[in-house]
């Protein structure tokens, strides 16, 4: 009990400096102010399990969590909002944190820093809901869009998607999970390249789909609007 408290508080240190090494506050002075709260109100970490989750998320999250104790792999907890929320719209939060439990997006990520990949285990309930019976496209292309934008930003720090290419090869089942697995390909200047799929879980037999995509680092100097 005692080493995993403090297991846990090592990881939770280590993700706060890789968290703050990705985004210093010199880099990009408007989205900084955006982002960095100074409220001392812990926010609950929405990328644990609860009570909606299926046996398989659960069973993937397990494994996962198992490779995060030598230290490969790193859990990314994940908050509903951000500074913004409280200072310049009261009522904005993380699209994909906005729906009550298993009801819209379920997930949580995982990162290998030596292998810049983002592994995303995504269960997406009855409200992503497109062709009956199935996730809508573009709820895959934000879990997508998500996955890839964190594994561009650890490296990259302020990143923005100017490119998403996506090919949807077999229906997702609603309810059903699946693996999403993004790697950094290449970064080029401020351009930085990245691929994924997304196959079932557990097995990861079926290629629901495949992306590839570019982040731009932001540009401090220019102003997005
Ligand atoms: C363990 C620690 C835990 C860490 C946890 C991390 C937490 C992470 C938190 C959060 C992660 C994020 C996860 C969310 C992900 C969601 C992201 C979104 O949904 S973003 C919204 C949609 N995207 C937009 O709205 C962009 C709109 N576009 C723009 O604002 C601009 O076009 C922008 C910023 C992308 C680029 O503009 P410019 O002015 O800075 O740059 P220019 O000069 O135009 O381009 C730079 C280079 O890129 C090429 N380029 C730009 N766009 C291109 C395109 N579409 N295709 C090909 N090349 C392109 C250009 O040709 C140029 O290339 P040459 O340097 O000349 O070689």
């Amino acid at each position: 009990m005692m080493r995993s408290c403090t297991a846990a508080l090592r990881t939770l240190r280590v993700l706060r400096c890789r968290l703050e090494g990705a985004f210093p506050a010199a880099r990009h002075p408007v989205l900084a102010r955006r982002w960095f709260s100074t409220e001392k109100v812990i926010p609950k970490d929405q990328a644990l399990p609860n009570p909606s989750w299926s046996k398989d998320l659960r069973l993937l999250f397990d494994q996962f969590m198992k490779k995060c104790e030598d230290g490969s792999w790193e859990r990314l907890p994940s908050y509903k909002n951000s500074k913004l929320v409280k200072e310049q719209l009261s009522q904005a939060q993380l699209f994909t944190r906005g729906y009550e439990d298993g009801l819209g997006f379920e997930y949580v990520m995982f990162y290998n820093d030596d292998e810049k990949r983002t592994v995303c285990l995504f269960q997406g309930g009855p409200y992503l809901q497109g062709v009956p019976g199935f996730l809508h496209g573009g709820a895959i292309a934000t879990m997508i869009d998500a996955t890839v934008g964190v594994c561009a930003a650890i490296p990259g720090g302020i990143v923005m998607t100017a490119n998403l290419n996506i090919n949807f090869k077999r229906p997702i089942p609603l309810c059903s999970v699946v693996v999403i697995n993004s790697q950094l390909d290449k970064i080029e200047g401020r351009k930085l390249f990245l691929s994924c799929d997304v196959r079932s879980g557990v097995d990861e037999k079926i290629l629901y789909s495949e992306a590839t995509s570019l982040f731009i680092k932001l540009d401090p100097e220019k102003s997005l609007t």
